[in-house]
């Protein structure tokens, strides 16, 4: 199944006809540099391309009120003063005879986006629209937007699809207060927006817009807002709030569709958001997401108005849409301690609300940064034309290698769709041959423990070259094969592997302090005492078949471990007898693919074969089917993972989750 591309250049037909320095940026351009750099980098055209349609008015009525459609339908007989005097009764927008028309387009464009996916045609997918949308409320336009795009999509998934539950993630650096108003008392449309506030000096002031306000009557728990505090936000806070607040919810929440309000001025360069978090982050926020709602996951374009930025972004989001590999991500460190503060606060307002956050810790044990007294920023607020030229490296060149997906199996063994078999035949290195005998196989002339070695060598070889992009190998003797590629990756000097235990079992042996391999095991009990701190142990009480707490794990520990690490392999090893699901083992096999440029190596026992094909799968870029709603985590596990985050604090800074972390 494809990517949806939606755009029509309608939509540029419209624009600022008078001086109004809150409105310029807003220009047609944004959407044909966009545009452009999709057709330029030959994305455009791996795309399905879907034509934009005009919203009905019944459609517009889900969200807006009749006398609002009613004043807006009046706009295009309108002449450029009435035009002026009407924009004034809103705020920080504008109209043009043709915005009327191309506002039914935008949202047009996003129903006909929910329609292709959810009725199958189509996996995913992005629509270039303007005018924005979700500033704007019932009764009124605001911040450039007409129409709520995105809200009336979430409407109309649930009316004509009967959905229960819709996630938008908005990652537009203002608050779509609009789509809070509409479903803050909806416990079917889990809303989550980080957005520059500066304790509400930053437009649009809003003290509903602070991370207390977490939703009303029926649908407390299901806003949530993330306040940047202070401008310069970078790729590491970005992650650490997908990691400790969003994504653990929303696998909570469990959606069947997730919209999102794919605003790229909280990209740097951006004149509105002033962050510093670069183009290629917005790859792996679209990747975390992939693995929700089966897949169903639909960008519709919010803000962003430096051309450079904007453009680069678009192209990073439609690129993972895709299915090409992520960039791996550039030197992360720790969150700053204002979006600590921030993701301390959210997660402690939400901790009623949500298992996952059930233990976050209670607001006592800092002194939340006060409201400056500041006024608001208006008062001469420099407007982007002062504001310093940033500059940012051009992101790297995201090429997916020929083959995909590599299988090393053996003989007899049916090769799942999709993967190309590994052929063993090629002549090993007699000196790797005598290092393999030497160190694995005792000087015991086992040919067929070598020639699986053998293959499993030469596969990491072939990853390590991008022949080929991921791989599984079904083994006989894993603890010997996971110490192999763990001994051959680590020999070259600049990687790094990240090893992943699912289930219990012996530690590879030779894991060093050299911080070129990490072991993070998932199991159910604790070994033996992790002899080293590069060999994490993760236990849970009743080990891999408690989906919640492998989950709690994924993204409480494993992840902020592993984008800080960095590795250039990530070994995900099935240990005998784990009894982990196979729909947690592809959620794994397919999140884990967001790290090493999607260098994923899986090894599975021989005797667990069975789940050769869902693994196969994932790793050829099927999203994982959803989990279902989640139950809460073991308070014992979430205690002892607490205890563990805390520990690793020392060495590990993305696991942070409250400012007094640093203590
Ligand atoms: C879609 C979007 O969220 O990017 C729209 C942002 C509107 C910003 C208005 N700024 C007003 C500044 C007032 N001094
Ligand atoms: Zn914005």
């Amino acid at each position: 199944m494809g990517t949806a591309l939606i755009y029509d250049e309608e939509m540029t037909s419209y624009k600022l006809l008078w001086d109004d320095p809150e409105c310029e940026v807003e220009v047609p351009e944004r959407l044909t540099v966009s545009y452009e750099a999709l057709v330029r980098s030959g994305l455009a055209d791996h795309c399905v391309s879907i034509p934009v349609r005009e919203a009905t008015e019944e459609e517009i009525l889900l969200i807006h009120s009749e006398e609002y459609l009613e004043k807006v339908k009046k706009t295009p007989h309108m002449s450029v003063q009435e035009l002026k005097d009407f924009a004034l009764q809103f705020n920080a927008v504008y109209f043009h005879p043709n915005s009327y028309h191309c506002a039914k387009l935008a949202v047009g464009a996003a129903l006909q986006l929910v329609d292709h996916v959810l009725m199958g045609k189509v996996r995913n997918g992005m629509a270039l629209v303007r005018p924005p949308g979700h500033h704007s409320m019932r009764d009124a336009a605001c911040g450039f937007c007409t129409f709520n795009n995105v809200a009336i999509a979430a409407q109309y998934a649930k009316q004509k699809y009967g959905l229960k539950r819709v996630l938008i993630v908005d990652w537009d650096i203002h608050h779509g207060q609009g789509v809070q108003y509409c479903f803050e008392d909806d416990p079917s449309v889990l809303y989550f927006s980080w957005h520059r506030y500066e304790h509400s000096i930053f437009w649009p002031h809003l003290p509903e817009s602070d991370y207390d306000a977490v939703g009303k009557d029926k649908g407390v728990g299901f806003n949530i807002n993330v306040p940047w505090n202070k401008v310069g936000m970078t790729n590491s806070d970005f992650l650490s709030v997908f990691c400790h607040v969003l994504l653990p919810v929303a696998y909570e929440f469990c959606p069947e569709l997730v919209l999102v309000s794919a605003g790229y001025d909280s990209g740097i360069g951006d004149p509105e958001g002033e962050m510093c978090a670069t183009p290629d982050i917005f790859a792996h926020l679209t990747h975390l997401l992939m693995n929700l709602a089966g897949g169903k996951v639909c960008a519709v374009l919010e803000g962003g108005y430096n051309l450079t930025s904007l453009s680069q972004s678009v192209c990073q989001t439609v690129q993972t849409l895709l299915g090409d590999p992520n960039p791996r991500p550039e030197n992360l460190r720790s969150p700053c301690q204002s979006a600590l503060e921030s993701i301390h606060c959210v997660r402690w307002a939400h901790r009623r609300y949500w298992s996952c956050l059930g233990h976050a810790a209670d607001l006592s044990s800092f002194q939340i940064s006060t409201k400056p007294s500041g006024s608001p920023k208006e008062a001469g607020e420099s407007t982007w034309k002062d504001k310093v030229a940033v500059v940012w490296p051009e992101p790297v060149k995201r090429v997916a290698p020929p083959v995909r997906t590599a299988a090393l199996l053996s003989d007899e063994a049916v090769c799942p769709e999709g993967c190309k078999r590994l052929a063993t035949s090629d002549k090993l290195d007699p000196r790797v041959a005598g290092k393999l005998r030497e160190n694995f196989l005792e000087g015991e002339g086992d040919s067929e423990a070598l020639s699986a070695l053998s293959g499993l060598i030469t596969l990491t070889e072939k990853m390590e070259k991008d022949e080929i992009l991921n791989g599984l190998a079904v083994v006989r003797d894993i603890t010997m094969a996971t110490a192999c590629v763990v001994q051959h990756v680590t020999m070259a000097p600049n990687n790094r592997v990240l090893v992943v235990c699912v289930g219990d079992g012996e530690a590879p042996s030779n894991i060093t302090e050299d911080r070129k391999a990490l072991v993070v095991r998932i199991g159910s009990r604790e070994t033996k005492q992790s002899k080293c701190k590069n060999d994490i142990p993760v236990c849970l009480k009743k080990g891999c078949a408690d989906v919640s707490g492998v989950i709690q794990a994924v993204f409480g520990l494993l992840l902020p471990l592993g984008y800080e690490f960095d590795p250039s392999l990530v070994l995900l090893v099935r240990m005998p007898g784990s009894e982990v699901s196979d729909g947690v083992w592809q959620q794994l096999t397919g999140l884990l693919q967001c790290l090493a440029q999607g260098h994923v190596l899986v090894l599975i026992q021989e005797c667990e074969k069975s789940c050769v094909s869902p693994t196969a799968c994932s790793l050829l870029g099927e999203p994982a089917p959803p989990l279902g709603q989640l139950q809460a985590p073991l308070p014992q596990d979430v205690e002892d993972m607490e205890r563990l985050r805390r520990k690793l604090l020392a060495d590990w800074t993305l696991l942070q989750t409250t400012a007094a972390d640093t203590g």
